[in-house]
């Protein structure tokens, strides 16, 4: 006999019992088959409405109930032959009038009790099984409609009735003795010794599946619902999650009391006694594997078979001196809980014994709390226990996995990544069958931990990175084309997918949660995009709490440099072309890099010194490895370098300098490279990244462009001035000439000493050939102390610029 089990989606309309009835077509020829049905979707809860409102004397009842009939007349209607409705249509009515004369009596004397509210709610089954039954058979498909009441034997306990398996097994097998091709059978109900009407709680189809199945030592069970399997994470959170292949039944159980409401794992009980392999199916998807649950479940080489979430959830915090030492302690709080029929979900105590920590569903919190304060009223005017604490809004995640078990590094994973996301662990609790390893957080972290988790744990799954920039111009956009041009690549090749989430620029901000098309983002910003407040841009980026999120600078703004310590503080890492943050107070940087530590994020900004050279990762390695820097010799400014390069006899310098800006190797205003500000800026990092503290007021320079120029108030007007001291600039290059030297701009560190300013350079120096918009760095160190390790290349420029960048976002999506 083969047991098939359709939920109230499967049965929800006309349309999906038609896919009901394909399926049962399709395996009836391998046997006999008992197919057990629930009531049409969303009935049940139609009843319980109805029936309330009832009871309370509100006429409302009859609304609901006329609702309920159209909807299972209408089903008629749309699945049976014309000629053979009216008889279907006849028992339905008849149905229906009975569940009216109930409703009225409870309307009447408003009274429902738990064995009224059960003979109620049986109506939904009996509903659906009677319409199925007489489809199937008007549809040539010789079916019965089997009685449960005749079979499935209870006690009294109304609402969740328990089963007399002494009478119902024999019942069962002398029912079915007489194996007829299809069955029908109405799911839920039951009937008690003295002929009541029962029902089996929740779950209660999946039950009377399970039962059917044991008793008949049916070869598989097969439950048949709305998804194709049991998930390894919620789909509607995780939309990487995929159906497992095989899970064991104790997996199931774990991961179904955590939220995953495929199956309902107590009620499969009598399936696993007897090692009969459930098999969940899909009815919309029927080709789709979907998941056994088997005793022998093949683990596929995989620790974790799947992560649940629960929401909704409080702590309760116990604590005090008193409960030290006191056995009996846990024994009453316990008691007391389970008398005022508070489930408790999690349970936490440390070995001081000083706490106990228990999680419950949130809708429970004032009944716990009037029980507990009942039973521990003593030890709470005494002080011997503290008022209970209770914290709310958590939810509890739970990784499970029968081959956690002995694995070491399971629950660190699990912790660091949730670490790395800035997501905080309330409580932990670990069972010692290792199946299962849950913590609490707080609910608005649920999606991220989730999903992070997701990535880690299910590799097939690429990692996503979410990307927020601000400054969309010269580098911003360079920027924006290489991930475009890179996406399917780290897609394919690194299994990485960098999703741009959010743009701006001075004027406007565009958020696009699942990642923006890159090549459309100029049109978004511009025509679908919201006043750009970096108030707002903050407050989106926060509260979308997406995992893997990085925040780039690419402005030269001191604004937005001020907000870094706050993004990192949400474990966000920051990524950045700007110098300003580096070179404020050392205090501040010092701060930075701290924050960046304490809540696991990154602080990266590579490009600050020689654009896409890696500059700052050298000095980095060189200091981590335990080197000392004893003088730095260096170009830093590529848009000088480039100036110094190009300007001479026969050119203009405010040209020179108006080309350096068109190529775009000035900073967005180039008085902060004529100054030397922007040098200054450089070398103070190197210093600073060095293990040294200095102020930027600490670095003489030795100023090139007369006073009048840099005392201009516009970028205009200092490009007139220019023009008007030419004959100061063409004396600099011709007095430089006629010694047979190159300007550059230098600047140096030694003996705990910085300078920057513009020197002649002889031919022999290593100065002296750096071409265009070069940058050059030496670092004399102890292990380098003669010839000095250099670092060459161009210096500026916007696509060299974002490649820097773009390689420190990859650092942080590769580091976690
Ligand atoms: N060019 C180079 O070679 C290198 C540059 N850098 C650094 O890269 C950064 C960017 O330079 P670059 O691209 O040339 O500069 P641009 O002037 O071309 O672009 C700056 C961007 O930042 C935006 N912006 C400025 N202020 C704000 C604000 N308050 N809020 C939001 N957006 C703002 C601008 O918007 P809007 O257009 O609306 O003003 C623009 O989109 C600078 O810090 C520079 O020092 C570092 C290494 C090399
Ligand atoms: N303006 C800078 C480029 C970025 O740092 C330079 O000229 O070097």
């Amino acid at each position: 006999m083969q047991v098939l089990k359709f939920g109230g989606t499967s049965v929800a309309s006309a349309k999906n019992i038609t896919l009901v009835k394909d399926i049962i077509v399709q395996k009836k020829d391998a046997g006999s088959l008992i197919a057990v049905v629930s009531a049409l979707g969303g009935i049940t809860t139609q009843l319980v409405n109805a029936s309330l409102l009832a009871s309370s004397g509100d006429e409302g009842y009859l609304k609901l109930l006329n609702q309920v009939e159209q909807k299972h007349i209408k089903t008629v209607q749309e699945l049976i032959s014309v000629k053979a409705q009216s008889k279907t249509l006849g028992k339905v009515k008849i149905l229906l009038n009975d569940l009216e004369d109930i409703c009225r009596g409870v309307f009447l004397i408003q009274e429902l009790t738990a064995k009224t509210s059960d003979k109620i709610l049986s109506f939904g089954e009996k509903l659906s099984s009677t319409i199925i039954a007489d489809f199937l058979n008007d549809s040539g498909i010789n079916s019965s409609l089997a009685q449960p009441q005749e079979f499935i034997i209870t006690d009294n306990n109304y609402g969740r009735a328990n089963v007399d398996f002494g009478v119902t097994v024999p019942k069962i097998s002398a029912y079915f003795g007489e194996q007829l091709p299809v069955y029908i059978c109405p799911g839920f109900i039951a009937s008690s010794k003295d002929n009541q009407w029962t029902t089996l709680g929740r779950g209660g189809s999946d039950y009377t599946a399970a039962i059917l199945a044991s008793a008949l030592n049916a070869a598989e069970l097969e439950i048949w619902t709305d998804v194709s399997g049991m998930m390894t994470a919620d789909p509607r959170l995780v939309r990487s999650a995929y159906a497992i292949n095989e899970i064991s039944y104790e997996e199931a159980m774990e991961l179904s009391h955590f939220g995953a409401k495929v199956i309902y794992p107590p009620t499969i009980q009598p399936a696993l006694e007897k090692s009969i392999p459930i098999r969940i199916k899909n009815t919309f998807s029927k080709e789709d594997a979907g998941t056994l649950i088997s005793a022998n479940a093949s683990a596929n080489g995989q620790l974790i078979k799947g992560l649940s979430s629960i929401q909704n959830i409080a702590l309760l915090n116990v604590s005090g001196s008193g409960m030290v030492g006191i056995p009996n302690f846990s024994h009453r709080l316990f008691r007391a809980l389970s008398n005022a029929k508070v489930n408790v979900v999690l349970i936490t105590q440390a070995s001081s014994e000083h706490t106990i920590c228990v999680g419950i569903d949130a809708s429970d919190i004032s009944k716990a709390l009037t029980a507990i304060e009942s039973e521990f009223a003593f030890e709470l005017s005494a002080r011997k226990i503290n008022p209970v604490e209770v914290e709310k809004e958590l939810a509890i995640i739970a990784l499970v996995g029968a081959n956690m078990k002995e694995q070491v590094g399971v629950s660190g994973n699990m912790f660091s990544v949730l670490g790395q996301n800035g997501v905080n662990i309330k409580a932990i609790a670990q069972g010692s069958s290792e199946r299962n390893i849950s913590v609490v957080v707080h609910e608005k972290e649920v999606k991220k931990a989730l999903n992070s988790l997701h990535e880690s744990f299910f590799l097939s799954d690429k990692r996503v990175i979410n990307v927020f920039m601000i400054g969309v111009g010269n580098v911003g956009s360079a920027l924006i084309e290489q991930l475009r041009k890179q996406k399917s690549y780290l897609s394919t090749h690194h299994h990485i997918d960098l999703r741009v989430v959010a743009l701006a620029n001075s004027r406007k901000m565009y958020f696009q949660e699942r990642g923006m098309d890159l090549k459309e983002w100029k049109n978004k910003l511009e025509h679908e995009s919201e006043p750009m407040s970096s108030e707002l841009f903050l407050q989106k980026m926060a509260e979308l709490n997406l995992r893997n999120s990085i925040f780039i600078d690419n402005t030269a703004n001191a604004d937005i440099a001020s907000v870094y310590n706050g993004v990192l503080k949400e474990s966000i890492s920051v990524v950045t072309p700007n110098k300003i943050a580096c070179t404020n107070s050392y205090e501040e940087y010092l701060n930075l890099k701290k924050t960046a530590l304490k809540y696991k994020a990154k602080f990266l900004f590579e490009t600050n010194v020689g654009a896409g050279l890696p500059v700052i990762n050298t000095l980095n390695d060189l200091i981590k490895s335990g080197d000392e820097i004893i003088k730095i010799q260096a170009v830093l400014s590529g848009s000088l370098n480039f100036i110094f390069n190009n300007f001479n006899e026969n050119t203009r310098f405010a040209d020179i300098v108006r080309q350096a800006q068109e190529e775009g190797y000035t900073e967005p205003d180039p008085r902060i490279d004529l100054s030397g500000v922007d040098v200054k800026r450089k070398i103070l990092i190197l210093i600073r990244e060095s293990g040294l503290n200095m102020e930027i007021d600490d670095i003489p320079s030795r100023a090139f462009i007369p006073k009048e120029c840099m005392n201009a108030p516009t970028i205009e007007e200092f490009f007139k001035k220019l023009e008007e001291h030419e004959d100061t600039f063409q004396k600099m290059i011709a007095d430089a000439k006629k010694a047979g030297k190159k300007i550059k701009y230098v600047a140096t560190f030694n003996k705990g000493k910085a300078e920057t300013g513009v020197q002649l350079i002889e031919s022999s120096h290593p100065l002296y050939n750096l071409e265009g918009k070069d940058n050059i760095v030496l670092f004399t160190t102890k292990r380098y102390p003669e010839q000095p390790l250099v670092v060459k290349g161009a210096g500026a420029g916007a696509e060299v610029t974002a490649s820097g960048i773009f390689a420190d976002i990859m650092r942080i999506a590769n580091a976690n």
